[in-house]
């Protein structure tokens, strides 16, 4: 594990609209000069409201998208462009999470099989060896004895730890969390953030975190970028973006969260705390498996 930091440096996506007020055929920037660094060991949350550019943001960081403009650096170095052989090497390094855990499973493998897959493009390893390295990642995600099952014989918390095994198998620094709970019954997703946090602090990773949720933002990351119209309008300490923040967008995002307490809540006139925020609380709960 090295101490470098994943930087993205003014870097823009363009689409072309297919539909829509800009016009059939427009180009509109879905991320448009964001830069922000994951600092070694730090949990950095991104928020914003549906279609903000969170997702495009964070598949650029994970290599799997090209920026249209700006840099992506990883340790200084400069990110390659998808697909190229430095791009492969690099990759292994920087792994994404997804929400749709049983959309990213193929449902005729056995789950051993699909966490050992990417040591296939990855590593020179013989199947034994990555057979082995598929059971540790298993063990890791708590999924023990359960290799040899298909996806439609796990649990959707089970998927989501298979699929996140899936990404740890190629020992990485940095992993990239895409609303990695929101598909999930609210009784696991405190399960899975528990996991991940768990493995973040036994791995020594360093994580960007895609979420709606800002209860659980504001729980497991120690600085949040809050995105509106492909632009980050605030980036600071979690902490201190959630107490005191400085811009309009971020403290209309904070209003239309309910409160963390029944003072606040009276203060505020609000509803109570999102179930999924009292259910974090609870580190260590396990999913029956
Ligand atoms: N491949 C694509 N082609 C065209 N437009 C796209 C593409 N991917 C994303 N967009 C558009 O870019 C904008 C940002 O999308 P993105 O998914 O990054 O937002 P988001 O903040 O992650 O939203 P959500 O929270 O709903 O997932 C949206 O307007 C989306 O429709």
């Amino acid at each position: 594990m090295s101490g470098d930091a994943l930087v993205l440096d003014a870097v823009t996506r363009r689409y072309r609209v297919r539909n829509g007020w800009l016009g059939r055929g427009a180009l509109f920037n879905a991320v448009d000069g964001v830069s922000l660094a994951l600092e070694h060991g730090g949990t950095l949350g991104l928020v914003g409201e549906s279609g903000s550019g969170k997702s495009t943001t964070g598949r650029i960081a994970a290599g799997i998208e090209p920026a249209s403009s700006g840099t992506v650096t990883l340790g200084g170095a400069c990110l390659a462009p998808p697909n190229s052989s430095a791009w492969r090497r690099e990759r292994r390094r920087i792994q994404m999470v997804f929400q749709n855990a049983a959309g990213a499973l193929d449902p005729r493998m056995i789950i051993r099989e699909q966490v050992a897959e990417p040591l296939l493009a990855h590593s020179d390893l013989g199947r034994r060896a990555r057979a082995a390295r598929a059971d540790a990642a298993l063990h890791d995600v708590g999924l023990d004895r359960l290799g040899d099952r298909y996806p439609h014989e796990l649990s959707g918390g089970q998927l989501q730890r298979a699929v996140i095994a899936r990404a740890l198998v190629l020992d990485p620094d940095f992993l990239v969390c895409d609303e990695p709970v929101s598909a999930l019954d609210v009784s696991v997703q405190a399960q899975i953030i528990n996991l991940l946090m768990d493995l973040r602090d036994r791995l020594n990773l360093t994580c960007l975190f895609i979420s709606h949720d800002l209860g659980v933002v504001r729980h497991i990351c120690d600085r949040v970028a809050v995105m509106h119209r492909g632009r980050i309008v605030e980036i600071g300490p979690a902490e201190q973006v959630f107490r005191a923040p400085t811009h309009g967008y971020t403290r209309a995002l904070l209003d239309a969260i309910p409160a963390a307490t029944p003072a606040e809540r009276r203060r505020r006139g609000g509803p109570s705390l999102h179930p999924t925020e009292s259910a974090v609380t609870k580190r260590h709960a396990e999913e029956p498996i």
